[in-house]
């Protein structure tokens, strides 16, 4: 768990779309003693009732351009979708010196849509933490999401270096590890390694439910086994993946061509009985898994059984 400070690193902190990642950063940063004051915003009224319950902000205001004001770091987490919209609304207001940051799952499309609202007196460092769950809504956030996960920290040749290095101390207070690499290398990166496999568990369910023979209710009943895993991805919000896929459409269709032409050698491996393809791929990728275990990166979602309840999302 991350220590907690003397001296805030910000004075105030806006967190913009309080939903699942915004109110775990709310949590977070309070538990490490991050921000002198949050003011939060987020453009559904419900939510923004709900945070209030929830006591997740100092304050709650109604547009991101209020909650930009004077603030010293605005995270935007909204769908990447909005992002675009939401720095276009926020970059006139934000204060010299001030930081602007995001926690969007893709970035190339992320930076192209929010840079060009950053005015030249702010600095723009975007990020992505690589930890989350199914549930969306400000009641399924929880102070410890981040903890032992890695947050990456965009760095391009016109980063500043202060800045990021503000916005690195903010992940290693809310208890992450962080890695920095470009957003192009994060976009491939991604792609193969979350992008796919939900394009994958989306794929399955829908056609698991769709078969004619396999009613709905065998796939519940049945799925105590490695298709629950797919499920609980699939359950994902539909909102948030969606705009994954249209803003990383380059490098996620380069990785599905990749992935196809491995599953058709599969699938021509089971035609042709040609078991010592199928046994030489499943060894090595035992190896991989026990590989991760053994460097003690298997770090699980700390509570993938969390619940959003009551359900306040839109
Ligand atoms: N869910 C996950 O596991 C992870 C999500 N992310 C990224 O975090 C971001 C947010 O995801 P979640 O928190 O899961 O979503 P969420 O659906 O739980 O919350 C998003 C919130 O943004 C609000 N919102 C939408 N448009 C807005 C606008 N124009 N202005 C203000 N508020 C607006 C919504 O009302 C909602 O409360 C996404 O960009 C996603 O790519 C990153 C890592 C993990
Ligand atoms: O719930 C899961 O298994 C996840 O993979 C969470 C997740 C979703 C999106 C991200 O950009 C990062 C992490």
């Amino acid at each position: 768990m991350a220590e907690t400070r003397q001296e805030p690193l910000f004075e105030r902190v806006a967190i913009v779309g309080v939903g699942l990642i915004g109110s775990s950063i709310a949590h977070a940063v309070r538990r490490g003693g991050l921000a002198g004051r949050i003011v939060a915003t987020d453009a559904s009224p419900e939510v923004r009732a709900r945070v209030a319950e929830l006591g997740l902000a100092d304050e709650i205001v109604e547009t991101a351009a209020e909650a930009a004001e004077e603030a010293d770091l605005v995270i935007v987490c909204t769908p990447i979708g909005a992002s675009g919209a939401v720095a276009a609304e926020i970059g006139p207001n934000l204060k010299p010196g001030a930081i602007l940051t995001d926690v969007g799952s893709v970035k190339g499309a992320v930076i192209r849509e929010m840079g060009p609202h950053v005015p030249a007196h702010a600095h723009f460092v975007p990020a992505h933490p690589i930890a989350g769950t199914e549930h969306s809504g400000p009641d399924a956030g929880f102070a410890e999401l981040f903890d032992g996960r890695w947050a990456i920290v965009v760095s391009e040749s016109g980063t500043d270096a202060e800045a990021a290095a503000k916005v690195r101390a903010l992940w290693e207070g809310m208890g992450a590890k962080v890695d920095t690499m470009t957003s192009e290398h994060h976009d491939l990166v991604f792609a193969i390694v979350s992008h796919v496999p939900h394009l994958i568990a989306y794929n399955i369910v829908g056609t698991a439910a769709d078969l004619e023979d396999v009613t709905q209710s065998e796939v519940i009943k049945y799925s105590a086994s490695g298709f629950r895993d797919f499920t609980r991805i699939a359950a994902s919000d539909p909102t948030m993946w969606r705009d994954v896929f249209l803003n990383n459409r380059d490098a996620v269709l380069q990785m599905l061509g990749r992935f196809t032409e491995d599953l058709t050698a599969l699938q021509r491996a089971i035609r042709w009985g040609e078991g010592d393809k199928l046994f030489e791929l499943f060894t090595r990728t035992r190896a991989i898994r026990r590989g991760i275990i053994e460097q003690g990166q298997d770090t699980a979602a700390p509570d993938f059984g969390r619940r959003a309840t009551p359900q306040t999302k839109s």
